[in-house]
């Protein structure tokens, strides 16, 4: 189990960060989403926040490890890490430094992009993202049902967490919601990292569940939902009538005959959920072919 077996020599979980860059010999390339946290109390955090949620750390998936300073927070308190790192020269790097994890078999080092290469059977995601490809990873990762603890643009983690009915609410925020119960944990300032991103930062944490509604077929509510959110400014009415090339809908104007009036007056930031899926459901019904 996690907790104190789990320390692999003294230096686990108290690697200091500039060190850690400074061994790696990595500036840090913005290009290549490389921004490397340097604040030891956000890096303290981070685990602090799967604990207090009684979140399973037998293995832990990390995208995006980097120099590795999370990577040694993790170890501290997690029994097996897997670390995905597209940076050859960083992912060596991960496998000199953490030499003695990887012998004893609590780490593994995947050196590749986190969108192509295979994902091992976690218990949970505790990760520090390449926020050019967050939303790629994120919907790689939520499907799998899994815990995930994430940074990432506190723009982006806002909209993840948002309400019906507030600014922040979208596509992102329904789809994440269809997975997980998403919350912002930290906001998390430029400063804490090196070279500092040009956006402030937040940490999201994830807890899966199942959707208090039920779908017929998942990908086509997301698709539904997607579509909707592109007339956001329109009336659902509208909406559903003019995105059938983006929902797959052979028959949209059955769709909506046969939709309550009252959500379709609405407009797509004031669906909840549980209204997307009852429309989704009807859609599903009455404006697809049956051959489809
Ligand atoms: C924001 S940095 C985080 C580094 C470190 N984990 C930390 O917390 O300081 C993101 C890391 O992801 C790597 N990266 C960028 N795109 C990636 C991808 N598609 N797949 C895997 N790693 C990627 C970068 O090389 C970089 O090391």
């Amino acid at each position: 189990m996690a907790g104190e077996d789990a320390a692999d020599g003294p230096n686990v979980g108290g690697r200091d960060p500039d060190a850690l860059l400074a061994r790696a010999g990595a500036r840090g390339d913005p290009d290549q989403d490389q921004h490397f946290l340097v604040d030891d109390r956000v890096l303290d955090r981070i685990p602090t926040y799967a604990t207090e949620a009684g979140i399973d750390l037998g293995h832990v998936l990390e995208i995006g490890a980097g120099n590795g300073a999370l990577t040694d927070r993790l170890l501290a308190v997690a029994d097996w890490v897997t670390a995905v790192e597209r940076d050859p020269d960083l992912a060596a790097f991960l496998r000199t430094e953490f030499a003695d994890a990887i012998e004893a078999g609590r780490l593994t080092v995947i050196e590749g992009d986190a969108l192509e290469v295979d994902l091992p059977d976690y218990t949970a995601s505790i990760s520090n993202l390449p926020y050019g490809a967050s939303s790629e990873i994120l919907f790689r990762l939520l499907p799998a049902g899994k815990p995930l603890i994430a940074m990432v643009q506190a723009e982006f983690a806002d909209r993840m967490a948002a309400d019906p009915g507030s600014d922040d609410y979208g596509r992102l925020s329904v789809t994440a919601g269809h997975y997980a119960d998403v919350e912002v944990v930290e906001p998390v300032p430029p400063e804490a990292f090196s070279p500092p991103p040009a956006v402030d930062s937040a940490l999201v944490r994830a807890l899966p569940r199942e959707p208090n509604y039920t779908v017929p077929d998942d990908d086509f509510f997301l698709g539904f939902v997607k579509a909707v959110f592109t007339q956001r400014r329109k009336t659902v009415r509208n909406g559903i009538r003019n995105t059938a090339h983006i929902s797959g809908l052979d028959d949209p104007d059955a769709v909506v005959d046969a939709a309550d009036e009252e959500l379709l007056r609405k407009r797509a930031g004031d669906l909840s959920p549980t209204d997307f899926a009852e429309l989704a459901s009807l859609a599903h019904e009455v404006g697809l072919d049956s051959d489809d």
